[in-house]
C-alpha cells in the first residue's frame, strides 16, 4: 500500500449558521444534527482514505471540534473567523509548508474513501507544481482542491469558484467520481446523495439504508 501522504485540511461552520439552503430539508430533524452528520459522515470517508496522512478540522464549532476530535481529526480553531477561504488557508498553514495539501468541503455525505483516494492519486501524478481541482456535479462549484508541497493552496471557493479555481492557474481533474462531486446545499442535493449512498450518520437521519463501508 502506498505511504499516506497528504493533509487534507475540512472547514466547519458554526452548525446553527451552517447549510441554510437545507433548513427544514427532514422537518423531524433538528437542523444542527443534520449539519453534524453531513460534516461526520465527510470526515469519517476522509479519515478512512488511504491516501490521508492527517485531516485538519478548522472549525469554531464545540460540538463539531469535540466529536470530530474524538474520530481521529485533528481540529484547529477557526482563528481567522473570516469566511470559508481565511479557514482552508489557516488550515493549510497548520499543516505546515512540507505537506501536500489538499481542501475539501464538509459536505459530501456520500463520500466514498476509495473516490478521494483516486482524485488525490490523479492530483500526484499530474505535471509538476500546479495545483488541482475537482469541480462540483453540476461543475460550477469546487468540492477538492489540491496543491503540492511548497504551493500555497491559494483557494478561491465560493460562487462560481470551478472558474475561479481555472483563472488562477489550477487544471482540473477529470475523473468519475459521483460521490465526491456530490455536495449537498439543499434537499435535492440531499435526495441525490441517498440514491448514491449516505454514510451512516446522515443515512441515520433520513431512513435510509447506508452505503457499505469500504476503505479507500
Ligand atoms: N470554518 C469555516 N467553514 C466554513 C465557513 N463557511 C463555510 N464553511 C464550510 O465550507 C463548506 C462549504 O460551504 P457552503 O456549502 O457554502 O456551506 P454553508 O455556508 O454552510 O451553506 P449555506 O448556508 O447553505 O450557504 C461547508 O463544509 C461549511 O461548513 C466559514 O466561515 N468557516
Ligand atoms: C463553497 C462552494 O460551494 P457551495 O456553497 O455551493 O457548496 C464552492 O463550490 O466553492
Amino acid at each position: 500500500m502506498p505511504e499516506p501522504t497528504w493533509s487534507v485540511v475540512v472547514p466547519v461552520k458554526r452548525l446553527p449558521a451552517a447549510k441554510s439552503r437545507l433548513r427544514g430539508a427532514l422537518p423531524a430533524v433538528p437542523h444542527e444534527e443534520l449539519a453534524l452528520a453531513l460534516v461526520a459522515d465527510t470526515v469519517r470517508a476522509v479519515l478512512a482514505c488511504a491516501a490521508v496522512a492527517e485531516v485538519l478540522v478548522v472549525t469554531d464549532d464545540a460540538r463539531a471540534a469535540a466529536e470530530l476530535g474524538r474520530t481521529g481529526a485533528r481540529v484547529v480553531p477557526d482563528a481567522p473567523d473570516a469566511g470559508l477561504n481565511a479557514a482552508f488557508r489557516h488550515g493549510a498553514a497548520a499543516a505546515g509548508r512540507h505537506a501536500r495539501v489538499a481542501g475539501l468541503t464538509a459536505d459530501l455525505p456520500a463520500l466514498r474513501p476509495a473516490e478521494l483516494a483516486a482524485a488525490l492519486r490523479a492530483a500526484s501524478a499530474g505535471p509538476p507544481g500546479v495545483r488541482r481541482f475537482v469541480a462540483d456535479a453540476p461543475g460550477s462549484g469546487t468540492v477538492l482542491l489540491t496543491a503540492p508541497a511548497g504551493v500555497p493552496l491559494d483557494p478561491r471557493f465560493g460562487v462560481a469558484s470551478a472558474a475561479a479555481h481555472a483563472a488562477s492557474g489550477a487544471l482540473p481533474l477529470g475523473g468519475d467520481w459521483p460521490t465526491l462531486r456530490r455536495d449537498v446545499d439543499t434537499a435535492e442535493d440531499l435526495a441525490t446523495a441517498a440514491r448514491l449512498g449516505l454514510g451512516p450518520r446522515t443515512a441515520a437521519l433520513t431512513g435510509a439504508r447506508p452505503a457499505a463501508a469500504t476503505p479507500g
